[in-house]
């Protein structure tokens, strides 16, 4: 019998073509990456850069809300693509892929500004008394846990509120990536970001795309590397970073 050509896999890059629709997830909590307003508006450098995935497509994006907990498992029962400031991490790589990063951050911590001083080391910080604030769910769940044993871990559920609990002193400070310390350092000029630019850790910024679609991951790695280096990504992110 002749030999059948080669049939290229399915990917999802068909499926959300022919759909018309790019199915986005994203927690809405997490400035200047993703945000969802009391009316429900979405803003923020991701959001804009998955309506500008979807526009050189010639289709429409439609953002989902997740929560951090349940990002990936949401990702992959209803969306084509998550974005929002998520981080690159071994855990999520088992359920999914991700695309080439667009940010490279870390940990580092976000206090008053008077408190600035003695926050400058992970030894400083954790000592018994301090207070440390943390959303649960995220990256920055996991590294206060593994290295916070004598301070105090406050565990406060809603990020786009959880920077006022150090305002009304009610933590002492938070360890966070430090996009998101400058961001809310600029809104807030009691507080200040520590060394941001010298963070605990390294991490780096990606889109979650579907496990094994290589075709997929390949289209959306070849429009980032275009949108960072054809002015898109500077243009959409100079309103929220400056
Ligand atoms: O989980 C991640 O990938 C994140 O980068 C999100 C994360 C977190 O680590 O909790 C990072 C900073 C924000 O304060 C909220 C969420």
């Amino acid at each position: 019998a002749p030999v059948e050509p080669a049939k290229p896999a399915a990917s999802r890059l068909d499926d959300v073509v022919q759909r018309g629709e790019l199915r986005v997830c994203s927690t809405g909590d997490y400035r200047p990456f993703t945000y969802r307003d009391a009316a429900g508006a979405w803003s923020g450098i991701d959001i804009d850069m998955a309506h500008d995935l979807a526009d050189r497509l010639g289709i429409k994006a439609t953002i989902v809300p997740t929560t951090w907990k349940t990002l990936v498992a949401d990702f992959n029962a209803q969306c084509d693509i998550a974005v929002g400031g998520v981080s690159i991490t071994l855990d999520r790589s088992k359920q999914a892929f991700f695309s080439t990063a667009y940010v490279v951050d870390g940990k580092t911590p976000i206090t008053r500004c008077e408190n600035a001083a003695r926050f400058q080391t992970l030894q400083q910080i954790d000592q018994p008394g301090v207070r440390a604030v943390v959303n649960p769910g995220g990256t920055n769940e996991q590294f206060a846990k593994q290295n916070l044993k004598q301070a105090t871990i406050v565990e406060h559920p809603d990020n786009n509120t959880i920077f006022q609990q150090i305002l009304d002193g009610k933590a002492d400070l938070m360890m966070t990536d430090a996009a998101e310390t400058k961001w809310q350092a600029r809104q807030h000029p009691e507080l200040c970001s520590v060394h941001p630019d010298q963070p605990f850790t390294f991490s780096e910024k990606a889109y979650v795309l579907p496990k094994g679609d290589v075709v997929f991951q390949q289209y959306v790695n070849q429009w980032l590397n275009l949108a960072l280096h054809d002015g898109t990504y500077a243009r959409i992110a100079e309103p929220w970073i400056g």
